[in-house]
């Protein structure tokens, strides 16, 4: 067996950094081994510096590891650093990686708007990676050392909402119209203060600051393609989807719920049954790629008239997975359904870690 590579994860102490701890540990292809965070975490140990909020107890591997800076010299020995950085901090310290000639798979927002940057959710178009490979076999021609380079995973509720849409146009063909109403966990916002009880309890927030646009734009990127010349990815234009989503915090800690609707540009469109057959069919190729984290049924369709719950349905796939019911026709658009994703797994860490396992097994890191 290959000796397993070395991992390390910034903003290691926040919602989506103690994801990856959990994720991480006992990984078969992956040994965490650095953590970073802020000047007031770096210095001490993990367990004394993270505020620890995971149902599951902390990995006994990471209490004892000295927290670091987020300075790309601490991770100098890492073959893959994860980011869970605040996105206020996250654009100059993942530059700074990069230019190390390190590998960074981000859950930041900073970077998921360049051209030549992969936006990733990796049951859905882990091809787009195919930006990367150029990148490294361009490098490797002209005989220099092999650079750093950096994925994107997706927002949140993005993530869940592209994918039901990817098999659904694999096989019926584009979406001309799509509509999403979210009802998103607090853990989605972070712990740093994180949503205070006062607001939420009893309460619905209908206002995520950025969200809609992040969902809006986030969906023709990671439906558009891969160019002919493998440096950049095309987006969908606004004539090819129109897409309109509304945001909302609900009290729920974990598992994000979308109420969404579509219609199909070809007439006639598929039926009900069809639709259903479509999704419950759908096999991600990291699972065809015997990923070790790879859900083994991608999308459960639910026939129950009263789920997706988040509390009983996010942990299918032990989160990788995504839920979807009430699939009928919608007397607007064709379809509706509601799509419940699990934020911090499939929505954030696990797909980062899903991901590096993709990039291990196309031999990029
Ligand atoms: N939560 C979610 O479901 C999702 C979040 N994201 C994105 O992932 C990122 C992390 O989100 P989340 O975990 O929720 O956020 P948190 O607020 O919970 O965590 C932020 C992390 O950033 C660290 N940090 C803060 N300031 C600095 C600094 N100056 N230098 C270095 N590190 C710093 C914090 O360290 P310290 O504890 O020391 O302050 C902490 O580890 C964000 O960009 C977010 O938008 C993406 C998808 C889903
Ligand atoms: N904004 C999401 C979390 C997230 O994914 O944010 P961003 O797209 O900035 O990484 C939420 O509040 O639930």
């Amino acid at each position: 067996m290959c000796a397993k590579k070395i991992a390390g994860v910034l903003g290691a102490t926040g919602s989506v950094g103690q994801r990856f701890i959990l994720l991480l540990a006992d990984h078969p292809d992956f040994e965490l081994k650095v953590l970073g965070a802020s000047p007031r975490s770096a210095g001490k140990k993990y367990i004394d510096a993270a505020n620890w909020k995971q149902t599951d107890l902390m990995p006994k591997s990471a209490e004892n590891i000295i927290v670091s800076d987020c300075s790309s010299k601490n991770f100098k020995d890492c073959d893959i650093v994860f980011s869970g950085l605040d996105a206020e901090y996250a654009g100059p310290i993942e530059k700074e990686f990069v230019e190390a000639g390190i590998a960074v798979v981000s859950n930041a927002k900073n970077y998921r708007r360049e051209e030549d940057v992969p936006l990733v959710v990796p049951i859905v178009n882990p091809e787009h990676l195919d930006v990367v490979e150029q990148k490294l076999e361009t490098a490797k021609a002209e005989g220099k050392p092999r650079p750093g380079f950096i994925v994107c995973i997706s927002n949140c509720s993005t993530a869940g909402l592209v994918a039901p849409l990817k098999p659904l146009v694999d096989q019926f063909g584009p979406i001309d119209t799509l509509t999403t109403t979210t009802l998103q966990a607090i853990s989605g916002a972070g712990f740093s203060p994180g949503v205070p009880g006062i607001d939420v309890l009893d309460n619905i927030i209908p206002y995520i600051g950025g969200e809609e646009d992040k969902m809006e734009w986030e969906t023709k990127k990671i439906l558009g393609s891969v160019s002919q010349d493998k440096t950049h990815v095309e987006l969908l234009t606004p004539e090819e989807i129109k897409v309109s989503a509304q945001c909302n915090r609900v009290a729920v800690s974990d598992g994000h719920t979308e109420c969404i609707a579509l219609k199909f540009k070809n007439r006639p469109a598929p039926s009900v049954e069809q639709v259903k057959q479509c999704l419950r069919d759908y096999v991600c190729d990291a699972y065809k790629m015997k990923c070790h984290s790879a859900p083994e049924q991608t999308i459960h369709v639910l026939e129950q008239p009263d789920r997706p719950q988040p509390r009983l349905d996010r942990n299918r796939d032990r989160g990788y997975g995504v839920s979807v019911g009430r699939v009928r026709e919608d007397p607007v658009l064709d379809f509706k359904m509601v799509v419940l994703s699990h934020n911090t797994i499939i929505g954030a860490a696990g797909s980062g870690v899903l991901i590096a396992e993709i990039l291990l097994a196309r031999n990029m890191i």
